[in-house]
């Protein structure tokens, strides 16, 4: 087996020059499910070599896809029959966004069994709402041994106002519906920019889905998708963390391969907090050489709010600001994990609920362990800003979400190295 040796990083360093962002993991992964609906070959450009995109490719080779890589980011799928119709625990356990096959699956094949998603290191996260939309189309649904057990009866239609805004009921409730005679209304959906782009996708292939980008869609199911090619955004989250980090280390930084407009609320508040943002085209420029940071307070909501999936990195250029800041996550309440490692590199961060009270320190070097993908991408913030060696464990979690990112940050100019993985059996 293959053993991930930690990521080095000797920090204190400013950063510069120009960062390719890599094609979003979080729009790739639900496009490369929506390609079970067509018979027909499908070719994606700006798909990230990263270890999620690995587990949905083995998942849905299980349903009966065919795969291979052109270059390297662009993928061919095909998936001329559905093979299975049960997604294993074994599979889905691997990577929660994996439940969404339910609702390809149902379109495609009128039936799926796909196992009850296990909780992650951030906490509960219910499919209540997945289960709550397909009962409301008519779609038979039971839970049992912790399977869901789904069958289309008749074709899906009627309406569901979605109790809260949520990206992977979204997708699953659209793709669910794609395929087929009927017609569905998807009230309060989420406006996130990778359920647009799914719908971008699906649309392409000849789907009939109104409404992207607005709280209500409208999906109206066709015969058959045909084949066609796409090209996935780029990766917002994986932008947003190096916007921190450039200003953790109050660098310079240009970001190519960008969508400006998907960082809006970061790029709000780093300039609220005195740092530089240049937008030209796909570039985001962050100079945050001019002088002091200003503490400032966060709370994250749904696209196009202040996502989540920052706040850990926030959190961690934060710690490195003078003053108090607070830091509320108003999507999980539990996302919490890089706090106590944080604390070992010296930031300062009282948790009251799933608020953060973070007063800006300077931070120290220090042994840590990632937990989960962005506590991961906090601490290299927090390594990169710091002053001495840290050394980041569980690059597991990390290379869910960042493609090789040691190289990748030594081209900036930091002083990062993860070590060759070595085989455990040599190591025992
Ligand atoms: C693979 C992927 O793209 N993952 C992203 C996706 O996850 P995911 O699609 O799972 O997140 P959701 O948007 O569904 O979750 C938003 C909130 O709704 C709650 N909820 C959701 C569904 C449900 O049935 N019941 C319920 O209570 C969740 O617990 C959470 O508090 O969006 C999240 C919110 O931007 C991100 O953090 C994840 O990185
Ligand atoms: C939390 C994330 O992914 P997932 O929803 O797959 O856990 C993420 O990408 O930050």
């Amino acid at each position: 087996m293959l053993q991930l040796t930690p990521l080095q990083i000797v920090g204190g360093r400013t950063l510069q020059g120009e960062f390719a962002v890599q094609p979003s993991k979080n729009a790739a992964l639900p496009i490369i499910v929506a390609s079970l609906l067509t018979r027909e070959p499908v070719r994606l450009h700006g798909i990230p070599r990263l270890s999620d995109i690995y587990t949905i490719l083995d998942i849905v080779a299980h349903l009966g896809t065919r795969h291979a890589w052109e270059g390297p980011n662009t993928l061919v799928l095909h998936t001329p029959d559905i093979l299975n119709t049960v997604t294993p625990y074994a599979l889905v356990s691997k990577m929660r966004g994996s439940f969404i096959v339910m609702g390809a699956l149902l379109s495609r094949a009128g039936e799926a069994t796909v196992s009850m998603p296990g909780g992650c290191a951030f906490g509960h996260r219910p499919v209540d709402q997945h289960v709550k939309a397909f009962r409301a189309f008519g779609v038979d649904l039971n839970e049992e041994g912790g399977n869901f057990e789904a069958r289309r009866v008749a074709p899906l239609s009627g309406r569901y106002l979605f109790e809260m805004l949520t990206v992977g009921a979204t997708q699953n409730a659209i793709l669910a519906a794609v395929l087929g005679t009927g017609k569905v209304v998807l009230e309060n959906a989420s406006i996130d920019t990778d359920v647009i782009d799914m719908i971008g996708f699906l649309n392409s292939l000849g789907a009939n889905i109104q409404g992207a980008g607005t709280h209500t869609i409208v999906v109206t199911g066709v015969s058959a998708l045909r084949g066609g090619e796409y090209t996935v955004i780029p990766d917002r989250i994986e932008a947003g963390t190096m916007m921190i980090a450039a200003a953790a280390t109050r660098s310079h930084l240009t970001l190519t391969g960008v969508r400006p407009d998907h960082l809006r609320a970061l790029s709000m508040k780093l300039t609220e907090m005195g740092v530089r943002i240049m937008e030209q085209g796909n570039t985001l420029s962050v100079d945050a050489t001019a002088g002091l940071l200003l503490p400032t307070d966060i709370v994250t909501g749904s696209f196009p709010g202040f996502p989540t999936d920052i706040q850990p990195q926030m959190s961690a250029l934060l710690a490195t600001v003078p003053g108090t800041s607070v830091v509320t996550d108003g999507v999980y309440t539990d996302r919490l994990t890089h706090v106590m490692e944080l604390s070992r590199m010296g930031a300062d961060i009282r948790v009251a609920g799933h608020v953060q009270t973070i007063q800006g320190a300077a931070l120290h070097g220090a042994p840590v362990k990632a937990a989960d993908i962005r506590a991961g991408a906090a601490l290299v913030v927090a390594a990169l800003a710091a002053e001495g060696q840290t050394t980041i464990d569980g690059m597991v979690y990390i290379n869910r979400g960042y493609e090789r990112l040691a190289e990748r940050l030594r081209s900036i100019g930091a002083n990062a190295f993860q070590p060759e993985p070595m085989l455990a059996s040599a190591m025992d």
